[in-house]
């Protein structure tokens, strides 16, 4: 009677105090058919008898039977999903659960999720209409949806993260309600029996490049379901799955390593195309956040349509992309909202270690606090005048440290094994903190009590590795017996990783030059920090691979010279006559100058400077 696939009905009923207990007996179960099979376990239509003294019942449910995860771990996936059970039922655009239940499988006890069975899911249907998408309202329309779900259930603190058409269900009004809640999140840290481990946060095609290591390459974040709130609508507006006909390795070289973005289809509102490619920026901090998706889209729903094309007018908005993932996006510069009375500086660049002129100064007014690119009034000390400042070319700062900053974890007890130099992705104005470590999955949380300000990398740098580092937490290489390369850092993950590869490393073709390196092994090298004249010829010789061998050959080539000048000098005088040396001293001085040209400028002129050549044209 209570139970009839009515949500709302239930919401009222579960807000009473008896409350309803979240595990169901096997045995009121009965599996009936498989509807399908997924990476986290096959769904199943079945019956599930309720009964108590006054009603006897048999509803219609759809059982997620999950693979098999490791004994020991079901209690602590209990936990959790009791916790939150009750919270989901609240949620509208989150399936119903009905509870959870474990069976006794072949090999080991099977946890099954029992939800709330619906007729269909946007993936159905778009199986059935003509190319297999769907009209742009009606994209739009699910967009919404989706949007609203994901929300939801950021609101609670969990990751949708398997994010597709599938699991895009529809309830009875045709609206959109999340199939997986977040199953791949709640199962974090739990032992799967799937060796390859890159699956277990999501579904290969609408993955972000940080689902696939997020130890590596994370934190996984809000903004990964924006990755995959972006790939669902690529597939709706085009029928075609991101990556379609790619293996899993072919997608993982593509998303990660080439660091490619899926296409996006002509004609889209202005507003849904730039947020669109905001979904796919590589740096997932540069990523909208759920939030202003659900602004774009819905603003563009209630736009004018004429047969399903867009018709509207006004001026296009620029495509909001960050070059090369080396600055910042208007969705980065605009997360952090500023109110009156707070500290503000002046935002440093990515790749850029100078700060700008504006020193440290308070918010006293705020011009447009709703626009992404409002300005507000800060009072700097010693200017009596208000400056009038853009939002984006400011950084709030809390107990002196800003969002982006690299940061050191104070850790007394030091028995981690992540790293413990990071970058802040956030700060509250109460002082809770969360850093992207290394090593960690999820975003650490802490205080900023625990935290240090530490020496920021860039791109562009050279780094080695520290002396008292014997064994780095990634491979690196060796220059020679004993000495390890230098590297050049091209590009910063937002847990602090560095990529970095090593010019002085000859390199074949096909061959990878790209290494991942844990900030907290690593130092800065510069020409002017080595201090003496051997360090100073081994850092330019990190340069370039061919900075060697060109030393070699202009060595052997200026032992050539001399040892033919004092051969002919010999000669000569033993001849006690002569003639030629003038002549032989011309072509020489030609020669020599016509090498210079072999070797880059900028390590010609360093060399020059520093009058490297001799010494190392000797060895
Ligand atoms: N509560 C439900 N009611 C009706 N159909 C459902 C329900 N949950 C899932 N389905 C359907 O069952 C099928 C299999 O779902 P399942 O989630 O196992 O597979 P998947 O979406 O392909 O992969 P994954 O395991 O990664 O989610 C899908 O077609 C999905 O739409």
């Amino acid at each position: 009677m209570l139970y009839e696939g009515d949500p709302e009905h239930l919401r009222t009923v579960v807000a009473t105090p008896n409350l309803p207990n979240p595990q169901i007996n096997p045995s009121l179960l009965k599996l009936k058919h498989r509807i399908g099979h997924g990476l986290f376990g096959d769904v199943w239509l079945a019956t599930h008898h309720q009964s108590s003294h006054d009603y006897d019942e048999y509803h219609e449910v759809a059982v997620k039977m999950l693979h098999p995860i490791k004994e020991e771990d079901i209690p602590k996936f209990m936990v959790r999903f009791e916790d939150l059970f009750l919270k989901f039922r609240k949620l509208p655009s989150v399936c119903w659960l009905h509870g959870i239940s474990i069976i006794s499988g072949k090999a080991s006890p099977q946890i099954c999720i029992i939800m709330k069975f619906y007729e269909g899911s946007v993936g159905d249907r778009m199986a059935k209409l003509k190319g297999g998408k769907l009209s742009l309202p009606d994209a739009l329309r699910y967009g919404v949806g989706l949007a609203k779900g994901i929300h939801e259930v950021h609101m609670l603190g969990i990751l949708a993260l398997n994010i597709k058409p599938t699991n895009l269900l529809l309830d009875e009004h045709d609206q959109v309600v999340l199939g997986d809640f977040g199953i791949p999140f709640l199962l974090l840290g739990v032992q799967l029996p799937d060796p390859d481990m890159s699956l277990k946060l999501g579904s290969p095609n609408y993955m972000a490049p940080e689902q696939w290591e997020p130890e590596i390459r994370g934190p996984i974040s809000v903004e990964t379901d924006s990755w995959g709130f972006g790939c669902c609508i690529l597939e709706m507006l085009t029928g075609v799955q991101p990556w379609f006909g790619k293996s899993v390795g072919e997608i993982y070289n593509s998303v990660v390593v080439k660091q490619e973005k899926p296409q996006l289809p002509n004609g889209l509102p202005p507003a849904v195309e730039n947020v669109l490619n905001g979904c796919f920026e590589y740096d997932l901090r540069n990523r909208p956040l759920i939030a202003d998706i659900l602004h774009a889209f819905e603003s563009s729903r209630d736009a004018v349509f004429n047969d399903g094309e867009w018709i509207g007018l006004g001026s296009r908005i620029s495509a909001d992309r960050t070059l090369g993932g080396s600055s910042y996006s208007t969705w980065f510069l605009t997360k952090d909202h500023l109110q009156v009375g707070d500290t503000v500086r002046s935002r440093k660049m990515p790749n850029n270690c100078k700060n700008m002129a504006v020193p440290e100064g308070t918010v006293v007014g705020l011009e447009k606090d709703t626009d992404r690119c409002g300005f507000v009034l800060v009072r700097v000390q010693g200017i009596h005048n208000p400056l009038r400042v853009n939002i984006t070319t400011l950084e709030r700062v809390t107990s002196g440290l800003s969002a982006g900053d690299w940061v050191h974890l104070l850790d007394p007890n030091g028995n981690r094994n992540h790293s413990f130099i990071g970058i802040l992705h956030s700060i509250d104005r109460d002082g809770a903190v969360s850093v992207g470590f290394i090593g960690l999955e999820t975003l650490w949380k802490g205080r900023c009590s625990q935290l240090q300000m530490a020496d920021p990398f860039f791109v562009g740098q050279f780094v080695k590795l520290k002396a008292n580092v014997f064994t780095p937490r990634f491979p690196w290489v060796h220059k020679r017996e004993g000495i390890w390369a230098t590297g050049k850092i091209t590009q910063i993950l937002p847990n602090g990783c560095l990529i970095v590869h090593f010019p002085g490393k000859f390199v074949f073709k096909g061959e990878c030059n790209s290494y991942l390196v844990d900030p907290a092994e690593v130092e800065h090298v510069s020409f002017d920090t080595c201090s003496t004249l051997v360090d100073k010829y081994q850092h330019v010789e990190d340069h370039h691979w061919a900075v060697r061998p060109l030393m070699i050959a202009f060595g052997v080539l200026t032992a050539m010279k001399f040892g033919f000048i004092v051969g002919h000098s010999v000669g000569a005088r033993l001849k006690k006559g002569g003639g030629g040396g003038g002549g032989g001293q011309g072509q020489d001085g030609q020669n020599s100058g016509g090498k210079s040209k072999w070797l880059p400028s900028h390590v010609a002129n360093m060399l020059a400077r520093e009058g490297t050549v001799t010494p190392v044209t000797a060895r």
